[in-house]
C-alpha cells in the first residue's frame, strides 16, 4: 500500500491555495506537513482525506482506505467513552476497542459520559477512534492540540505501532513529536500563484 499524490491543487472558500503538490507515503511510512498559519495545510489534508474535491491532480488511494480525525474530535458527548469507541468499532465492523483503550490509557475513564471529559481526555478519544477504524491511512490535523506531554508520547507510540503494523499516517502539526522517523514537506513552495487578470480594467469596476 502506498499513498501517492499527484499535482494537486485544493481551494478553501473558492479560493486556490496551495498547487504542484505531490508526494508519496509508503506503508509503514509518516509524513509531517509543515508550513504556517492559514497557509493550506488542512485544505491539503481535506482534500486528499476526500472531505472536499481537489482543483487538478490526482489521489492514488480509495477514501475507504483513510481516516481522517480534524480539528473537531467527532465525539458523542452522551455516550461513554466506551460506547463511542464501540460505536465506531460497530460502523467500521472492527474488532475489539480493547487496544484502542489501552493506547490512549482511557481504561479508567471508559465508563464516564465523553461530554465531561477534559479537552485533552477528549483528544486522546478522537485519536483513539483512528485504531478502531482499522483503516491503514491515518489522516491527522493538529493531532496533539490539547494533549500533555505524556499524552503526546502516548500518541507517538500509537502511530508508531499503526506503522508497525503496515499502516501510513499523513498529519499537519506545528510541535515536535518525538517521532524523528517521519517525513517532513514544507507546502509553503506550493503556494497558489494569484490568477492572470484577463480584464485588467474589470477588476475595478
Ligand atoms: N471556510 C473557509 N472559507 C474561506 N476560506 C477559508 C475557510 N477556512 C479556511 N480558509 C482560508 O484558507 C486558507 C488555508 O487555510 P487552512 O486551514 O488550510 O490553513 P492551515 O495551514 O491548516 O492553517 P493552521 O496552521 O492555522 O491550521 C487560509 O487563508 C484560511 O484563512
Amino acid at each position: 500500500m502506498e499513498l501517492t499524490v499527484t499535482d494537486l491543487a485544493v481551494a478553501r472558500g473558492g479560493v486556490p491555495v496551495l498547487e504542484g503538490v505531490s508526494f508519496t507515503v509508503m506503508a509503514g511510512e509518516a509524513l509531517v506537513l509543515r508550513g504556517p498559519n492559514g497557509c493550506g495545510k488542512t485544505t491539503l489534508l481535506r482534500t486528499v482525506a476526500g472531505l472536499q474535491p481537489a482543483l487538478a491532480g490526482q489521489i492514488g488511494l480509495e477514501r475507504e482506505a483513510m481516516a481522517y480525525a480534524g480539528h473537531s474530535d467527532g465525539i458523542k458527548a452522551v455516550l461513554s467513552v466506551r460506547e463511542n469507541l464501540q460505536f465506531w468499532a460497530d460502523v467500521f465492523a472492527t474488532g475489539s476497542i480493547e487496544p484502542a483503550l489501552e493506547a490512549f490509557d482511557l481504561n479508567g475513564l471508559k465508563d464516564r459520559p465523553a461530554g465531561s471529559l477534559s479537552a485533552g481526555q477528549k483528544r486522546r478519544l478522537g485519536l483513539a477512534r483512528m485504531v478502531v477504524t482499522g483503516r491503514p491511512v491515518w489522516v491527522l490535523d493538529e493531532p496533539t492540540v490539547s494533549l500533555d506531554v505524556s499524552a503526546v508520547e502516548m500518541f507517538a507510540g500509537a502511530v508508531r505501532t499503526h506503522l508497525r503494523g503496515g499502516g501510513l499516517a499523513l498529519m499537519a502539526t506545528h510541535i515536535d513529536l518525538g517521532l524523528d522517523e517521519a517525513r517532513v514537506l514544507d507546502v509553503r513552495p506550493f503556494k497558489a500563484k494569484a490568477p492572470a487578470l484577463d480584464d485588467f480594467d474589470g477588476a475595478f469596476l
